[in-house]
């Protein structure tokens, strides 16, 4: 516990293991009217060989997407630094005020390579590898969530706006209302809300639930996630649900309200996007423009370029589009001497298994393509194991012809409405699995179910040879969606449902 902990509520008068709100607030309050909490900080901490630290931007579209909302906020952001026990005192970084949580090396091991990365994220990724149930690992993640509630509590002005972030954190919103009553708290998911047959394989399924109806409003990428919620909400905690309009979910989305005790939990489904605007105006750059000339032309200016941008993630289906591309140049449908392909694969997540396996089994796949049909000069695919910035992202967005998106499962993936931003031409084709999020607004996308790998290919050519003016019809109607949805207005949907238009405004 910190020093600042307060005492947790006194739940004797409880309804239906719900806290009575309390009158007296605890003293241990900080200033921060509005404050976002994640597993991460939006930068991470890196410790050098050499005994040197640098602060690197945290990877993912968590990231992407809050970083943009606090700066335009001046908010605080809770999170981890990245490594093990770090715990830097509360620092400004881009506008943001950063507070730390710190972990231990064996809390990193149990609560987020294990129950968060071991647990959770296959099961609610539709079990693509066999999520692992630990008794000691539910322990750490139990722990680690009451560090954060305490962290969150201590930093936060009275009455103020609390966003808890995803899978990490699902105990933290009934913790924190524990601790502090007066508080306003919303709670976003970024990954699927699994069906009910999956997530009642949990052991602690119960108690997951329970700490999610601790918000006042609880946000997915989908309507199936709410319905999937609002199923279990009732079924394993026997509270009352009606599905209602709950104001500015999106319009025609499943939305309903939880009924805990004296408090009523809105749910909604808010899908999440980009900064569409900006990212469309700096692919606009000369900068970009020129940098996205010179990548084709170090890759021989190929006749076809298509583009993979992913964390090195078994749910990303980067195996699925080596496969299909392997698949299509020996049958002859894309020439091997016209296609280049950059996959970009940032490493992720690497000390747990899995993923090892399957970075394994990407790079037995590039060599093996590259070794079959590539010449001197002239790799068929070009895979760079690294984090590329986003600047240079958007000249390698701006040079493809074909953006291959492909996951098996995927919350949202920002990257797709990413390429579609940068597309500023309309010159270029989205091939998108129908498991994603962003296939439920990028209707127009070259769809492909990821496990049928003749659909896969099929989609694949069909952006390739499509006639360009459908090509280019279809490019026009992605990028008016995308530019209109943009993050700003997630934000301000999933916080006006939350607090009103005074917070919302704010942005
Ligand atoms: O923090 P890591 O373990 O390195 O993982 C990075 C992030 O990955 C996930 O991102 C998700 O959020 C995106 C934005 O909503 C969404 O587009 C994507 O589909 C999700 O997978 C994870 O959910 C984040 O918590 C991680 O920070
Ligand atoms: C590979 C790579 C990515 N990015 C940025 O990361 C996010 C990825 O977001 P998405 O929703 O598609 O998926 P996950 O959250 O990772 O599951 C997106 O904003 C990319 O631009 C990056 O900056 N650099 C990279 O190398």
């Amino acid at each position: 516990m910190t020093a600042n902990a307060a005492t947790p509520n006194d739940t004797s008068t409880a309804t239906r293991g719900e806290s009575a709100p309390r009158s007296t607030l605890t003293s241990n309050v900080g200033h921060a009217d509005f404050v976002v909490v994640a597993n991460r900080l939006p930068i991470d901490l890196e410790r050098r060989p050499d005994g040197t630290e640098v602060w690197k931007r945290s990877p993912g579209g968590l990231v992407t997407a809050l970083e943009s909302v606090l700066q335009a906020s001046s908010g605080a952001w809770v999170g981890w630094p990245g490594v093990p026990d770090a715990n830097p005192e509360p620092f400004e970084a881009d506008g943001i005020e950063l507070h730390s949580v710190p972990l231990s090396a064996q809390e990193i091991e149990y609560y987020y390579e294990g129950f968060s990365n071991g647990t959770l994220w296959p099961l609610f990724h539709d079990v693509i590898v066999q999520p692992e149930y630990h008794r000691h690992w539910w322990s750490a993640y139990v722990e680690v969530n009451r560090r954060f509630a305490e962290t969150v509590a201590a930093a936060t002005a009275e009455q103020g706006t609390v966003w808890v972030q995803d899978y990490q954190l699902l105990l933290l919103p009934k913790m924190l209302r524990q601790i502090r009553p007066d508080l306003n708290i919303g709670f976003f998911q970024h990954i699927p809300f699994p069906p009910v047959e999956l997530f009642m394989q949990l052991p602690w399924r119960t108690e997951i639930i329970e700490g999610m109806l601790g918000a006042d409003l609880v946000g997915f990428h989908l309507p199936g996630g709410v319905e999937n919620f609002l199923y279990l909400a009732s079924r394993l905690s026997g509270y009352e649900t009606s599905r209602r309009s709950i104001g500015t979910a999106r319009k025609g989305s499943r939305s309903g309200v939880v009924q805990v005790g004296f408090r009523e939990v809105k749910v909604g489904a808010f899908p999440i996007s980009i900064a569409s605007g900006k990212i469309s105006e700096r692919s606009k750059s000369k900068e970009v423009r020129q940098r996205s000339k010179e990548i084709r032309k170090e890759l021989g200016n190929p006749k076809l370029l298509m583009l993979g941008v992913d964390r090195l993630d078994y749910t990303k289906g980067i195996d699925v589009r080596l496969r299909a591309l392997e698949e299509l140049i020996a049958e002859g449908r894309i020439g091997a001497s016209d296609v280049s392909l950059v996959q970009i694969a940032t490493p992720s997540r690497e000390r747990v298994e899995q993923y090892q396996t399957m970075r394994t089994s990407i790079e037995h796949a590039v060599g093996r393509i590259n070794g079959l049909y590539g010449t001197i000069g002239h790799p068929i695919v070009t895979y760079l194991h690294r984090p590329v910035p986003q600047a240079e992202l958007l000249a390698f967005y701006r040079s493809a012809d074909v953006m291959l998106v492909t996951p098996i499962r995927d919350g949202m993936n920002l990257v797709a409405k990413e390429y579609v931003a940068a597309t500023v031409d309309g010159d270029g084709a989205l091939v998108l699995s129908e498991f994603t999020g962003a296939a439920a607004e990028l209707r127009r996308a070259y769809k492909c179910n990821p496990h049928d790998l003749d659909g896969v290919k099929d989609a694949i050519e069909l952006a390739v040879g499509d006639d360009p003016e459908e090509r280019r019809r279809r490019m026009t109607t992605l990028r008016r969606q995308v530019l209109t949805n943009d993050v700003t207005r997630w934000a301000r949907q999933f916080l006006k449902a939350l607090g009103g238009e005074e917070l919302s405004a704010k942005l």
